[in-house]
């Protein structure tokens, strides 16, 4: 088959050498009867290699298997395309009988190439398959741009959660959780407490120490907050000197021995400082179980109210909220 033009003829292999997307061209036997240059390029596969071949597997795969062209080849009978490009691929919109898809292969290149691949029937005039024609893109720059803006929409997301000093869940998290864990124990019938944590005489540790050491001290309450915490707990920075732990499935009594257990672990610790001296800090922690109707601002409050009875009490104590 000839295209004309003022100069002269232009033969089909020479416009499917010419191509520059790679293309592949199998007959109705699955012997390759086109392997372009960009084809050759791509797979460093020559075409003096494929054509009249069965081979063209080899390019691609590391044991003998249909490429998508054989698959339409046979009929493209959608369960066995699904058995070699399971969840990868799809009809296409534009061409009836074809189908794209998009994998990933390990052996191309150094560290292996996304390929998108289209394979559609070429057909006689009764409409009866005599071969396909598949082309080949390296789509992998783009995958691992895409891999990228998922990666840092992750991290995004994350740090919108966090609180950046100390690495706990933020209040606005926190109001997200409290919402659903209340709707969870109203609907289940179940206890939940909240405990309130906050840092004693905070003002006069940054006044003699300075605000950077004042900030280990939250670091290492928040590090300890996280030992403690059990599976289903949750813990946040709440404002700036003052914690929550959320406790699921949890009531008052379990909810005291844990405050109490991380109290007296907070007291014991020293954190060392460059001239042999230390600092050592307590906390005052209010706790309260969910009472069934009460919403998550009275919860809170209540909690709240329970830290001040601690710190009237003297501080570096748990109290239960009324
Ligand atoms: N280093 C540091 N200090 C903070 C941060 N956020 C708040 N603070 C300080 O925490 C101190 C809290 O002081 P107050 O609310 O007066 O409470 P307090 O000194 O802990 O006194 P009591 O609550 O009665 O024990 C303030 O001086 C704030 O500036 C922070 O992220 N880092």
């Amino acid at each position: 088959m000839y295209l004309t033009n003022s100069g002269g003829q232009i033969s089909l292999s020479r416009i499917f050498d010419g191509n520059p997307v790679a293309t592949i061209v199998i007959d109705s036997e699955h012997r390759v009867i086109h392997w372009n240059r960009a084809c050759a390029v791509m797979t460093g596969v020559p075409a003096s290699e494929m054509i009249g071949s069965r081979d063209q597997w080899r390019a691609f795969y590391p044991d003998p298997r249909p490429i998508l062209a054989d698959l339409i080849v046979d009929g493209a009978v959608e369960s066995k395309v699904d058995t070699f490009y399971h969840g990868k691929f799809h009809r296409s919109e534009l061409i009836e009988g074809a189908y794209e898809a998009e994998d990933f292969f390990p052996a191309f290149g150094d560290h292996g190439c996304w390929l998108f691949f289209t394979a559609a029937p070429i057909c006689d005039d009764q409409g009866r398959v005599i071969g396909a024609i598949e082309t080949l893109q390296n789509v992998t720059e783009r995958h691992r741009a895409e891999e990228a803006l998922r990666a840092s929409e992750e991290r995004y997301r994350e740090l919108s959660r966090t609180d950046a000093l100390t690495g706990l869940l933020n209040t606005r998290t926190l109001w997200e959780h409290l919402l659903h864990e209340i709707a969870r124990a109203k609907r289940y019938g179940r206890p939940l407490s909240l405990m309130v944590l906050d840092c004693d005489d905070f003002k006069a540790i940054n006044d003699r120490f300075g605000h950077l050491e004042g900030d280990r001290v939250l670091i290492e309450l928040a590090a300890l907050i996280r030992a403690c915490e059990r599976g289903s707990d949750s813990a946040y920075r709440y404002g700036g000197e003052e914690f929550v732990i959320l406790l699921p499935e949890t009531a008052a009594t379990s909810a005291m021995q844990l405050a109490e257990r991380v109290r007296a672990r907070f007291a014991g610790i020293r954190l060392p400082l460059a001239d042999a001296e230390a600092i050592s800090a307590t906390i005052s922690i209010g706790v309260a179980e969910w009472r069934p109707g009460e919403d998550e601002q009275t919860l809170i409050r209540r909690a709240d109210e329970a830290v001040y009875a601690a710190k009237h009490r003297g501080k570096n104590c748990v109290v239960l909220a009324e």
